[in-house]
């Protein structure tokens, strides 16, 4: 309890101070010191009044005192910093920071400047701060530069961004622990470094699941007091290798085309997302396809049923296909995609969108806005799995190829945009067997195109936490806390009657208040 000089009480856990400077000082919107020889100031998490539909907003609160002597200053100053360090060993020291200077708004540069820079540099952490200049910079940088001192990397931008630290510290652990990444079978080692996010992107869901709130503040905060959350992780291989990782949603169908369609409309910022939803809703498609997963939990089945750990077979049209390791909730949808999903529990959340009617999809997709249970509709259906695989249905996986064949001829085909992976504005057919054929006409969208080819797409694509893989046939393993983030769940202080397990393997309603 620290005894505050106009005689305010004021409690704070010691592993939510955040520093302790000698005299009066003051950080923001300046640093400003009044070095006076018996004051000194305590900054710590100070949870704001305002609530929001998720979690807590938290902010630099601070408190100044005035000792007796100046002897007596330096002792409360020594002690407090010492317990800090003995109270908190996974604050970190030394970051290593990447800015995407184009995510979202644009505005993570001044993001950083403004709001974290002066949390970390108060905090005693020394930043070593990268702008990227090009897409997977900050990839390249963790898979094969010197990383020796630091004790996380952050990423300020978005979950595209979060996407290319996720690769590059899993990646750098493999290789160093020389493990195969392609093998869906191999146990892929946990990363020593923690992974921070300052969201500055345009879903920010990573973020928003793992902390409950879009604010660049609260995570800076979660970060110098070195918070802790491990976080499972899908790996997506197609044929022989790995394709991508996956924190948040591996979707077909719906979620694919929306992604298809707004890479070309980036201009328009976070807003392409909605315009694209409604462009790919009212183009009400769906998709035939077998998906075989393995189910998580043995209680689903009893030990004489012989289905214990066994793939289980669908076959059929869907309006959507999509796993996802945590909630990947974002502002839109406050309570996500799955909404007890857990971040750390080793499983993902395979949720089945039969094809229905466009008033019935539209629900579905309208309950992802309220608290109504998505999956409570006829044509859904979530199983909590370990692992999936997709291939394209029986009959239709040799209608799909020679329908590639035909394209090359103006015959019917399933076409995609190639968006992001090559950078090419050409369309491409992908196929059973993950080829890729261009289309004749180069200049349409894969909607237009489908029209101009005289049918809809057959073909999907998969959207891997907002990257395009333009490959039908993948095969998913979740890997039970790969990484851990500076963070602590969702904080609302209430637990989930039923649940039952431990604060790190617990996702959302029930950690407890510190
Ligand atoms: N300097 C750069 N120039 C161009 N692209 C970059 C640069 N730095 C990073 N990128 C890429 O930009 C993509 C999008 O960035 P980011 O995720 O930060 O924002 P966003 O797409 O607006 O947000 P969200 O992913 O939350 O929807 C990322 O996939 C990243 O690889
Ligand atoms: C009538 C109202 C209907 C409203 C429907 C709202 C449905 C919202 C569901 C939210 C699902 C978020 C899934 C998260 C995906 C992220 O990993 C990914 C990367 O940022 N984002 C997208 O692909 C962007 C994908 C955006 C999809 C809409
Ligand atoms: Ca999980």
């Amino acid at each position: 309890v620290l005894s505050y000089r106009l005689q305010l009480c004021v409690s704070v856990p010691v592993a939510e101070v955040v520093g302790v400077e000698e005299g009066q000082v003051e950080v923001l919107p300046h640093k400003s010191v009044e070095d006076t020889d018996r004051d000194f100031t305590v900054f710590y998490v100070k949870r704001s009044s305002s609530r929001t539909t998720s979690g807590l907003l938290w902010r630099l609160g601070r408190t100044q005192f005035t000792c007796p002597s100046r002897v007596l200053r330096d002792q409360w100053t020594k002690h407090l910093r010492t317990a800090l360090k003995t109270h908190s060993p996974l604050r970190p020291h030394r970051l290593l920071v990447f800015i995407n200077p184009f995510g979202g708004k644009k505005k993570g540069r001044q993001i950083y400047h403004s709001l974290v820079a002066p949390v970390f540099e108060l905090a005693g952490i020394s930043s070593h701060v990268i702008v990227t200049e090009r897409a997977n910079q900050a990839r390249d940088h963790l898979l094969k530069k010197d990383l020796t001192g630091f004790d996380g990397v952050v990423c300020v931008g978005g979950d595209g961004m979060f996407s290319e630290i996720l690769h590059g510290v899993i990646g750098r652990t493999q290789q160093e622990a020389g493990l195969c990444e392609n093998d869906p079978a191999v146990t892929l080692q946990s990363c020593p470094l923690h992974i921070g996010i300052i969201p500055a992107g345009s879903t920010d869901c990573v973020c928003y699941t793992t902390v409950g709130v879009i604010d660049p503040v609260t995570s800076s905060l979660h970060i110098v007091i070195g918070d802790s959350q491990p976080l499972d992780v899908c790996s997506v291989h197609h044929g022989p290798g790995l394709v991508r990782y996956s924190a948040s949603l591996v979707g077909y169908g719906f979620y694919g085309d929306v992604l298809a369609e707004s890479e070309k409309r980036r201009w328009m910022g976070p807003f392409r997302y909605d315009y694209s939803g409604a462009v790919v809703f009212l183009s009400n498609r769906s998709y035939r396809g077998t998906v075989q997963y393995l189910p998580a939990d043995p209680l689903m089945s009893s030990p004489r049923d012989k289905t214990r750990y066994e793939w289980v077979s669908v076959d059929g049209r869907f309006k959507s296909v999509s796993l996802t390791c945590m909630s990947s909730s974002c502002a839109k949808s406050p309570l996500g995609l799955s909404p007890s999903a857990h971040l750390a529990d080793g499983t993902g959340d395979l949720i089945l969108v039969w094809d229905t009617n466009p008033l019935g999809f539209l629900t579905y997709l309208y309950r992802h806005t309220t608290t109504q249970d998505q999956f409570d509709l006829p044509f859904v259906e979530v199983h909590r799995v370990k692992a999936v695989r997709f291939t394209l249905a029986g009959g239709e996986e040799t209608e799909d190829s020679e329908g590639l064949h035909g394209a090359m001829d103006g015959g019917d085909g399933a076409y995609v945009e190639n968006g992001s992976i090559a950078g090419s504005q050409q369309h491409l057919a992908a196929g059973a067997n993950g080829q890729m054929m261009t289309c004749e006409d180069k200049t349409m969208s894969p909607f237009t195109c489908g029209l101009c080819c005289s049918k809809a797409p057959a073909v999907s694509v998969w959207n891997c936490d907002g990257e395009i893989l333009p490959f039908p046939e993948i095969c998913c393993r979740i890997h039970g806390q790969l990484v851990r983030l500076y963070a602590r769940g969702i904080e609302d202080g209430t637990f989930l009657k039923d649940c039952t397990e431990e604060r790190d393997e617990c996702n959302r309603t029930c950690i407890p208040p510190r």
